[in-house]
This record gives C-alpha cells, structure tokens and sequence, in this order.
C-alpha cells in the first residue's frame, strides 16, 4: 500500500469570485484575489491510500461515507492528476489501482468558511504527493475543476486566480502575488453568526446570478479588472487602508449582485449588518481604517486586521457584541489575549452602539498563512485503509 497524508488551508476572497463561463470546468468570468489563512486555526486535512487488494474508491468527510464515483468534481480531480501522473512517467504502482480517501475539516464544513476551497485543494495536493507530482500551476488548474475558489489554497500569501481565456481553461490559474511573508502582522477575526449549512450553496447562486443579474457583467468587464489592479498595488505596497475600502467596496458589491439576482439571494442576516455598522463606526471613532470586513456567501463576517490592532478590535467587538459566553475559550478561539485583559482595555466612545446579546456563536482568530504541506505517515486518518475510529 502507498499513501500521502498532507493538509490545506481555507483562503479568503478580497475581490470576490462569482460567476462562471464554463460550468463544467469551472471557468469564472472575472479574477479574483485572496489571502490564505493560517493552516493551524483552519484546514483540511486528507490522507489517499492506493493498494492493489482495494476493490473500488472509497471516500469518508469527517467520518461519513460519501459518493465518490457519481461525484463529477472529485472524479475530475482524479482524473486531472492521474493524466499529469501518466505524462510525468516513473510511476510507483499502476494507476488501476483503487483509492481510499479520508478527510476531515477542523472547522464547519459547508457554512460558508470555504471548506470546499480546503477540501479541494487538500485533495489535489495530496494526490499529487501520492504520484509524486511537484507542485506546477497545473495542478491549480486541476483544484479549479473540485471548487474554484480552491485553485487559490494551493498557495500561501496573497494569490490571484487568473479568469484566463482559452476555451479549455489552461490559462485559468492560481499565482501567488506575494508569500505570507511579505505581509506576516496580517491577521483575521471571522465573527461566526451562523456556522449551520446555508439555504443556496455559492455553485447554485453565482449560476443564477450570471443567468438574471444585470448588474454582474458590468462588474466583472469593468470594476474588477481595476479593482485588482489596485489591490495589487495595495498589497504590494503594504497599504491597509487602500487594501480595506477595495475589500469592503468588493463584499458589497458581491451581496448586492446577490440581491440583483431574480429571485434574490440573501446571504448577509441583520447581524452581518450589524457587524458592517460596527467596522465603519469603529473605523471613524479610532480615526483611522484599523478594520475591514468581508462576507463569503454566508452570514458570517471576517475582519482583516493588523496584528498590533487585534486586541483593541476585539475589545471593542466585546462592548458591541455583548455575549454570556464572551470568557470562555470556545467562544474566543485561538485569541493571543486572555479575555480579562480585554476588559480592562478602554473602549470608551469606541464603536458606542451596544447590540442585543449572543448575536455572535463564537470568533475565531486567524491570520495569513502558508499553501498546504505534506504531514508525517503518523497522522495519516487512515488505518489498514479504514479510517479511525471517531
Ligand atoms: N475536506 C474535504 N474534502 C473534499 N471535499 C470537501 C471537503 N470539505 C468540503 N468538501 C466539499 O465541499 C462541499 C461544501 O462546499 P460549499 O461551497 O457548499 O461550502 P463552503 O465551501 O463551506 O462555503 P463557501 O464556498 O461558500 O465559502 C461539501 O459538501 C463537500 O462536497
Ligand atoms: C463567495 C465565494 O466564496 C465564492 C466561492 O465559490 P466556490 O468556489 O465555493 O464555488 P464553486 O466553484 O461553484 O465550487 C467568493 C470567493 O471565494 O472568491
């Protein structure tokens, strides 16, 4: 038996991808940007195993059997790096072999946290390893065809998915723009308002949208190609405050094609409006863009903020967002502060308006991170080809 075990980190859009010119292949009908989180706070991570004695494909998600061949997007992903395989030559076994496949996300899947961009991504890579392909835009191409957002996990930093195009879709790949790096103090708070699966999924909205919007060609031939030319600029030159109003403009332009849409899709809740009233009055009270937000085809807003800028945010968005829970560790998770200390910082006039209590599930704290990396045989997910026990 051979088997790779690798993991792969979720990434977040600052000019948004929605909208495709190609369904099958997943050709998107503008660029998009993003940043890539930090692996350890959120991840895929997936373990293939190939064997001779294995009588067909088998694939578990968190521990449940899911279809594998009647799965179209997961069968291109095979199919996509076993023919790169075949081309690269030198292979350990026979490519009939059958496969089994475990994943598991730690963070909620389907929720609108991009777990398909981690899942996908995570998939690719790993069958990579298990061929032993080194990692080429190629593969990001590949990824593209699981989910697009996913192409853009395949690489650390900030990373822009070229729309590209060629009819077939080689030219529509992930390239980083800068690694983690570049921009290491950038850091993420997502504002959990509802981690349970959402009523249109991003596949079935963004069609919809193509089909009866009239605002999202205007959006994607003339706004985003110079929004992406600006945000480069932005990122290249460190530029928080260029960079938040591009990413918060870009979140609002998303939801509002997403209300264009016949019937409309509501994505954002009353709390994710909340939290967009909070980023702008905290912004305008400190006097500065210290906070930006952005919401993904889901409720739950993520903030970019500079790590120096963290703990005060957070302290605010404890005064805004009273919560019962707001000491506990499963509601602040991966914070760098004790939550005490947060209580003691001032925020007085900060962001004064007080909301209902328990709005927030919970906040996870994140920052920029690297693309995914192969892990040791020893945290493999599967034993003898079965997956372990929960
Ligand atoms: N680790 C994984 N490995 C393989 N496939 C996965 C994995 N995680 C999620 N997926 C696939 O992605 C689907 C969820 O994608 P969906 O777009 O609905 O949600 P999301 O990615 O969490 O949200 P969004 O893309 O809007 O941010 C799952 O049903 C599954 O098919
Ligand atoms: C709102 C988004 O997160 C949309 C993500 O859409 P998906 O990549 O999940 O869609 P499919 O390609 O149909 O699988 C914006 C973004 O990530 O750019």
């Amino acid at each position: 038996m051979y088997s790779a075990t690798c993991e792969a980190p979720v990434n977040m859009a600052l000019v948004k991808y929605w909208g495709k010119r190609n369904e099958e292949l997943i050709l998107p009908i503008n660029d998009s940007i993003s940043m890539t989180l930090d692996a350890n706070e959120m991840s895929a991570k997936t373990t293939v195993a190939a064997s001779e004695s294995f009588k067909q494909n088998r694939m578990w998600l968190n521990g449940e059997v899911v279809p594998f061949e009647d799965n179209a997007r997961l069968m291109r992903c095979l199919e996509g790096v076993q023919r790169l395989a075949l081309a690269n030559g030198g292979l350990k076994f026979p490519l009939s072999w059958k496969l089994h496949i475990a994943s598991y996300n730690n963070f909620p899947t389907a929720a609108g946290l991009a777990s398909s961009a981690a899942g996908y991504a995570c998939l690719v890579y790993t069958l990579a390893r298990l061929y032993e392909i080194p990692m080429n835009e190629q593969l990001t191409t590949i990824a593209r065809q699981g989910s697009g957002s996913a192409c853009r996990s395949l690489h650390g930093g900030f990373v822009q998915w070229h729309r590209g195009i060629a009819d077939d879709g080689s030219d529509s790949i992930a390239e980083q723009l800068v690694t983690a790096e570049h921009w290491p103090n950038m850091h993420m708070l997502i504002l959990v308002v509802n981690d349970a699966r959402k009523k249109t999924g991003s596949t079935k909205g963004m069609q919809s949208a193509v089909e009866t919007s009239t605002l999202i060609q205007h959006r994607a031939t003339t706004i985003v190609p110079q929004r992406i030319k600006e945000l480069r600029t932005a990122i290249q030159a460190r530029d928080f405050k260029t960079f938040a109003e591009l990413t918060m403009r870009d979140s609002n332009q998303l939801h509002a094609i997403a209300l264009d849409t016949y019937p409309p899709c509501v994505y954002m809740n009353e709390v994710s409006h909340a939290i967009v009233n909070f980023v702008h009055d905290y912004n305008e009270s400190v006097g500065e863009v210290k906070a930006a937000y952005t919401f993904d085809a889901g409720p739950n807003g993520c903030l970019y903020v500079l790590a120096e800028n963290v703990a005060p945010l957070l302290a605010a968005i404890q005064v805004a967002f009273p919560n019962d829970a707001q000491q506990s560790v499963e509601y602040l998770k991966g914070i760098p502060v004790p939550p005490v200390e947060l209580k003691k910082m001032a925020t007085n006039g900060i962001a004064e308006h007080v909301n209902p209590k328990n709005l927030l599930k919970y906040i996870i704290h994140t920052k920029i991170g690297d693309g995914p990396r192969q892990l040791s045989d020893e945290k493999s997910l599967l034993i003898d080809g079965l997956p372990l026990p929960k």
